[in-house]
């Protein structure tokens, strides 16, 4: 029995008797079978060593020549790195065949070769590629290919007849062009419609909602006076935690104090007491709220949602995980909220609802289903949801656990050096802690934020950061949501976030509307077990897609309608 390769194809040759190298000749043989190499030679080596331990190979040299002819003529075709074409690089290896050009467009069955490919193994670690950033500003401030004129980068906040105080006031913090979420989202809300919006981190989604809330909400204060006693809460904006809801309400403040709106905000860990006092003396026009702090006040009857009009759950994958989907199912049996447009208007209107978020994973949509009929609902998605920015630079490096505090070190002394912000995220509040103590005696100024930390301590850590009073900010995820951070130009994961939706969010820290442009991302990916999704980050660059698993279908139940995609 004789096997031979030639290319990818096993053949399979048997003769009676033994072969010699005098007694060879190709006429004597009869091919058996051909068939792909790898299973060929699985069999093949089993079948000759089973049935006779003993039995020689042996290859006629013409075949061999043949054989090694195939093997050059393979070799020089992969020399020429067929994913390497003139111009820029998008994925840059340390293994420069695993290169790959911007210009390069995989096929549609065609398999990527990943830089992460052999990451499991112990000889991986070293190992490190780069998907660089290919544009200089973010999609979310450029007009794409087939889009109109009245998309972003176009058109100014005028084009949305909002009264001009709130114009003047945009433009006084140097906000001037709609980004393209908000293109789409002002004019529904305007419209009174319920809205599911889902765009990428950084694209101005919290403007996107309050500006026509604060609009809507000042026409309605000129025609009705209300006394302090009198007033009562009209619109409600809930997100996950306490730093996010003091920065939602600075906004809402910036631009609602002009027209006497007030706005309070309540989060928790503070205890019923704080709570109590922040309701005491009056009602605010909006409440910014975490979901607890707003439940107990509403146990407590500290407040009264009877005439709201406006329910904003912000970062809305986060309010319906495990963590939060019970209390926000007991806030929502508080409130009215429309199920269809005529409800949003009249005299006994409902509470208009608006779902904001940078990720949805599936499954969203079987949640709200249960909250308000997802028909309803306008969904504006953006072309860019779940996939990585592009114009984010960002670091994949294969490192050793013992490696890691140095390799960090090295990162924040460049960073340094370029005056950039920094946050280091880590996937839990004891690693925070570690860390911290760590670069402390290696000198490294900064401060840290994971939840664990009490309320007190956790106070004001975030808002010392964006002052600039410290550059170098150590977190666990609570950091990754929402939170604005113009400053940061580069995040490290020291530890590789568990999820895409948490890669997605702590890498959408930097890159952000208003911001300097992009950002860099350097990722240590230390165990076997965060190789995969790495490899399944890779895939997605190369090919230019959005993340698996992040269906950018928002889910609808099966049966409710379709839900508009705009
Ligand atoms: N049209 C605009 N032009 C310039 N800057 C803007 C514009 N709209 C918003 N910004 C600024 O962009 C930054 C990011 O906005 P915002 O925090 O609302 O993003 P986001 O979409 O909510 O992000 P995330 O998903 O991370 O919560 C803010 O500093 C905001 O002031």
């Amino acid at each position: 029995m004789q096997f031979v390769k030639v290319g990818n194809v096993a053949v399979l040759f048997s003769k009676q008797l033994p072969i010699t190298r005098s007694s060879f000749n190709a006429r004597d043989y009869v091919p058996l079978i051909c068939g792909h190499i790898d299973a060929m030679f699985a069999s093949v080596r089993k079948m000759t060593t089973a049935a006779s331990p003993s039995v020689v190979i042996r290859i006629p040299r013409r075949m061999q020549e043949r054989i090694e002819n195939i093997k050059q003529v393979q070799s020089k075709r992969t020399n020429k790195l067929p994913t390497v074409k003139a111009g820029r690089l998008l994925i840059k290896s340390k293994n420069p065949q695993l290169n790959q050009s911007v210009g390069y467009t995989l096929g549609k069955f065609e398999q990527p070769a990943l830089a992460s490919k052999g990451w499991k193994s112990k000889e991986a670690p070293g190992d490190y590629f780069t998907i660089n950033s290919i544009q200089s500003a973010p999609p979310f401030m450029v007009k794409h290919e087939g889009e109109d004129n009245d998309t972003a980068g176009h058109k100014t906040f005028e084009c949305f007849h909002i009264c001009p105080e709130l114009v003047e006031t945009l433009q006084s913090l140097n906000i001037i062009h709609p980004t393209t979420v908000q293109m789409k989202t002002i004019p529904k809300i305007l419209k009174r419609h319920n809205i599911l919006c889902a765009a990428e981190t950084g694209s101005g989604k919290t403007l996107a909602y309050l500006l026509p809330i604060i609009h809507k909400l000042q026409a309605e204060k000129r025609l009705e006076e209300f006394t302090d006693k009198e007033r009562q809460i009209q619109a409600v904006v809930m997100v996950p935690s306490r730093e996010l809801a003091e920065q939602v309400t600075s906004v809402a403040r910036s631009i609602g104090q002009r027209f006497g709106l007030v706005v309070k905000v309540v989060g928790g860990g503070r205890g019923v007491g704080n709570i109590k006092a922040t309701f005491s003396h009056s009602q605010p026009d909006v409440l910014v709220a975490t979901p607890g702090a707003l439940l107990k006040a509403l146990w407590k009857r500290f407040v009264s949602l009877s005439e709201l009009n406006f329910l904003v759950i912000d970062e809305a994958d986060t309010m319906f995980d495990a963590s939060f989907a019970g209390m926000l199912e007991k806030i929502l049996s508080h409130t009215q909220v429309a199920s269809r447009l005529s409800e949003t208007v009249g005299f006994t209107r409902k509470a208009q609802l608006v779902v904001v978020g940078a990720t949805f994973p599936g499954g969203v949509g079987e949640i709200l289903s249960k909250v308000t009929d997802l028909g309803s609902m306008v969904v504006i998605k953006s072309q860019m949801l779940h996939y990585l920015m592009p114009h984010v630079k960002q670091t994949f490096l294969r490192v050793k656990g013992a490696d890691k505090i140095l390799e960090l070190h090295q990162a924040l002394k460049k960073a340094e050096q370029e005056h950039k912000g920094v946050l280091v995220f880590c996937n839990s509040a004891s690693t925070v802690n570690w860390l911290g103590y760590t670069l402390e005696e290696m000198g490294v100024c900064h401060m840290r934020l994971q939840g664990e930390m009490p309320a007190a301590m956790r106070e004001g850590i975030f808002r010392n950061f964006q002052r600039g009073n410290v550059d170098v900010l150590i977190c666990t995820d609570i950091a990754s949501r929402g939170l604005d951070t113009q400053r940061v130009g580069f995040i490290v994961n020291y530890d590789f976030p568990e999820s895409h939706t948490d890669y997605i969010h702590r890498a959408g820290r930097v890159g952000r509307a208003g911001g300097s442009g992009g950002g860099e991302v350097l990722s240590f990916v230390t165990h076997r077990w965060d190789v995969e999704l790495v490899q399944k980050i890779e895939t997605a660059a190369r090919r230019r897609t959005s993340l698996p698993g992040m269906e950018s279908e928002i889910k609808n139940p099966s049966h409710k309608t379709d839900l508009t995609i705009e």
